[in-house]
């Protein structure tokens, strides 16, 4: 693509870097070690012949040819991965992991993955729903894609959130020792299952089961909802089987590499090994045995929402690494007359070929401080959805080990951590995601800026998998129902000054967000107490009522956990340049959530309106500091330009070089050339 060179802006930004690169992407990855594997992984992937195909290849193909790009493409790499030995590099689990999980998933060129819900729910479900019996049977099938899943967990025409008012039923027949299927409704219809094809095989290698969640009667009985593994198709040529309607919902706003479809089930049988058994069991004359606990069978829901918080931290690295790159390439206007001439002519170590930059008297756009505030907070934000990734993905596998153990105490914390974090991560990252391809003018409009595909990643993770209001809703029940409620009554103390000389103290500030989580939920469970005692009204009634305010008290508390993951992450073992930025990156954090809720602050923190000025030099001084490591940082990333696939956001900030090769892709330039 274009010049073999960096854009001398670019140069001159890495040519100073106050703390060592290397270290903080070590620090991101969890050591050298896994930077390196991690580094000999992506190489890997990206040796298999077709992985990377540049910017905007596939951005003009229509909603089916399109899908069918994506279903060839993600096999042929899936397949090229599974006959492999992957020499050394790793395990194909680990691949598809990194294909999936939000960090290499448009390297494919594309929107989303036809094959992410296979292996990123279908088979994880089998895992954690499966008895070892039902594992040995499905995972093997599943990792060689000899069957190809997809999860038509829960979702149906008429009910997403509201699990337990499910249409669709399992009638358990003792006889046949069969469950029979039905979606019994027009709104019973599954509709939304997800990435895999359910239309007639168009290339051959579409969904072939779906793991179904349906009421499941024996003996009469509702025994609530359980997931089934249902077999849809012939598996010699792929038609559906008996009593099975499927078809694909259409074009959505994003996501459009991998499908969304319908599911209507008639009486369709399968045999009773099919209900997934680890914690609850049909025996064979339909004797029903109870799970531990109903809310076991919730257990995918949990580990995708934890992984959602992955997805959307590499999500928003990579929109805050092409938006930063770019605004230090992109010159426009000037501060002062000349400004933007010195910026380039100080620089003394380019070892470019001389070039003539137009435009040089004007400024970098990243000199803008109202630039800086758009972006800066974007970065601090990243850092702090990972350290609260890594947290909850830590206490993810104790509680699950726990789980097996038999021992649920911890499931009720995981799931609201889960769900908080999820909600939270969610809402940053579309956010800010739109912030960055704002920051990029008419340039992040484009498809080949990534920004439209990564934007829609998160906006539809903000939906899916729990929409984001429910999910705060379950954190503020936690909290109005829990022992917490007992720590919260008090009130935490305001320890005072937010600053110690001229520095914001992290202690401080922490603190002040515990009072306002503290304030916010003291204040919604009096309110609640006083709607249930005054009003007479039942407590989910009450809870309504009080929505809004709960949903804030939510946020308070999920949003001081961040800050202090943040916070203790800056007080580890590092060296100190690295440390410095990265305290002033968790200063920024702060101060940035701070200022969004400032009344808050005020009411439960008792912050001052000395202290707000104080806040608004700090927030200077913080962009100031961040900018000259701006790019660095985004560097310490350390996502390769087949990762990014934008022509806004390259390593060698090319940029105009990049967006001319995108254009030139346009199939509308095909006709006028041959007209020519
Ligand atoms: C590449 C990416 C592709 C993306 C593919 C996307 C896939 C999907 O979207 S799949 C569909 C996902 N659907 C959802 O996430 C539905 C969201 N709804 C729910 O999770 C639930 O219905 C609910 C949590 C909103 C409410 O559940 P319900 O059964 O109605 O619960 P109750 O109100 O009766 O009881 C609440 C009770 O249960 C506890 N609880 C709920 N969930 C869990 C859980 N997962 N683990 C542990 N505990 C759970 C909850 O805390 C309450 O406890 P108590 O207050 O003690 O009663
Ligand atoms: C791209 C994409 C992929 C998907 N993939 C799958 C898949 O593979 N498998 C699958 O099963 N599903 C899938 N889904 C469906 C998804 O899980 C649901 O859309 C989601 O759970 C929300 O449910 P809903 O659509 O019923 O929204 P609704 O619940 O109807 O929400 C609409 C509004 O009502 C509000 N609301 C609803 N209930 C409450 C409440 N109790 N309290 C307060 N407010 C409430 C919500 O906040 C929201 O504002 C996918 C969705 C998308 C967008």
């Amino acid at each position: 693509m274009g010049k073999s060179f960096v854009n001398p802006d670019l140069l001159k930004e890495r040519a100073s870097c106050s703390f060592n690169k290397e270290e903080l992407t070590n620090l991101l990855d969890g050591g050298k070690e896994a930077t390196e594997h991690r580094r000999a992984l992506e190489s890997y992937i990206l040796s298999i012949p077709g992985a990377f195909e540049g910017v905007s290849k596939y951005d003009h193909l229509g909603h089916k040819e399109f899908y069918e790009v994506a279903v060839a493409k993600s096999k042929k790499i899936m397949g090229a991965l599974q006959v492999s030995n992957m020499e050394g590099v790793g395990t194909p689990q680990e691949a598809f992991q990194m294909l999936f999980g939000g960090w290499m998933g448009s390297t494919l060129g594309l929107d989303g993955n036809p094959l992410a819900v296979h292996y990123g729910m279908f088979l994880p479900c089998i895992l954690g729903q499966g008895t070892p019996e039902q594992i040995v049977k499905w995972l093997h099938m599943g990792w060689t894609l000899e069957i190809i899943g997809c999860y038509a967990q829960v979702t149906e025409l008429g009910h997403g959130t509201f699990v337990r008012g499910l249409e669709t039923t399992a009638v358990y027949d003792p006889k046949a020792e069969e469950f029979i299927l039905n979606t019994p409704t027009l709104t019973s219809l599954k509709w939304w299952p997800g990435g895999c094809e359910f239309q007639v095989a168009v290339v051959g290698n579409t969904a072939t089961h779906a793991i179904v969640v349906a009421q499941l009667y024996t003996r009469g009985e509702c025994r609530g909802v359980h997931p089934f593994i249902v077999p849809l198709r012939n598996m010699d040529d792929h038609s559906p089987l008996s009593g099975i309607e499927i078809g694909d919902i259409g074009r959505r706003m994003a996501f459009n590499a991998a499908d969304n479809g319908f599911l209507r089930l008639t009486n369709v049988r399968i045999p009773r090994e099919n209900l997934l058994m680890k914690h609850a069991q049909v025996l064979q004359d339909g004797t029903y045995i109870r799970p531990a606990n109903s809310k076991l069978s919730y257990g995918t829901m949990v580990f995708v929402r934890v992984m959602i918080c992955r997805d959307m931290c590499n999500q928003l690295k990579k929109a805050v690494t092409i938006a930063t790159r770019y605004s230090a390439v992109r010159r426009q206007s000037e501060i002062s007359p000349g400004y933007g001439k010195y910026n380039i002519a100080s620089v003394n170590d380019i070892t470019q070929p001389e070039i003539d930059v137009p435009g040089a008297g004007e400024v970098q756009i990243l000199d803008f401080v109202t630039q800086q505030w758009k972006l800066f907070p974007a970065l601090a934000t990243a850092f702090g959805i990972h350290f609260g990734f890594q947290y909850v993905m830590e206490q993810y596998h104790q509680v699950n080990e726990h789980v097996n153990n038999g021992d649920l105490d911890t499931l009720p914390q995981l799931h609201i951590l889960s769900c908080g974090l999820k909600a939270q991560s969610t809402g940053d990252a579309q956010y800010f995601v739109e912030v960055c391809r704002m920051a990029c003018g008419g340039h992040g409009f484009l498809m080949s800026s990534q920004f439209p595909q990564i934007y829609g990643l998160c906006a539809a993770a903000s939906i899916y998998e729990g929409e984001n209001t429910v999910l705060w809703l379950q954190v503020a029940r936690y909290l109005m129902k829990s022992e917490l409620q007992q720590t919260f009554q008090a009130e935490a103390i305001n320890k005072g000054c937010l600053f110690q000389g001229q520095t914001l103290c992290l202690d401080a500030v922490l603190n002040a967000f515990l009072c306002v989580a503290h304030g916010r939920i003291r204040s919604s469970f009096h309110n609640l107490q006083s709607l249930i005692s005054q009003g007479g009204i039942c407590f989910e009634e009450a809870m309504n009522r009080s929505s809004v305010a709960l949903v804030s008290a939510a946020k308070a508390y999920i949003r001081h956990f961040s800050v202090a993951q943040f916070v203790a992450h800056v007080k580890n073992q590092m060296s100190q340049g690295t440390r410095n930025i990265l305290g002033t990156l968790c200063r920024l954090y702060s101060l940035f959530w701070m200022l969004e809720d400032l009344g808050d602050f005020i009411i439960y923190a008792h912050v001052s309106s000395e202290d707000l000025k104080h806040l608004e030099m700090t927030r200077g001084e913080l962009l100031r500091e961040i900018r000259p490591e701006a790019v660095n940082l985004v560097d310490a990333f350390d996502l390769r330009d087949e990762v990014l696939v934008s022509a806004l956001g390259a390593y060698d900030g090319n940029v105009y070089e990049h967006l001319y090769d995108a254009a030139l892709k346009s199939p509308l330039n095909h006709l006028i050339k041959s007209k020519l």
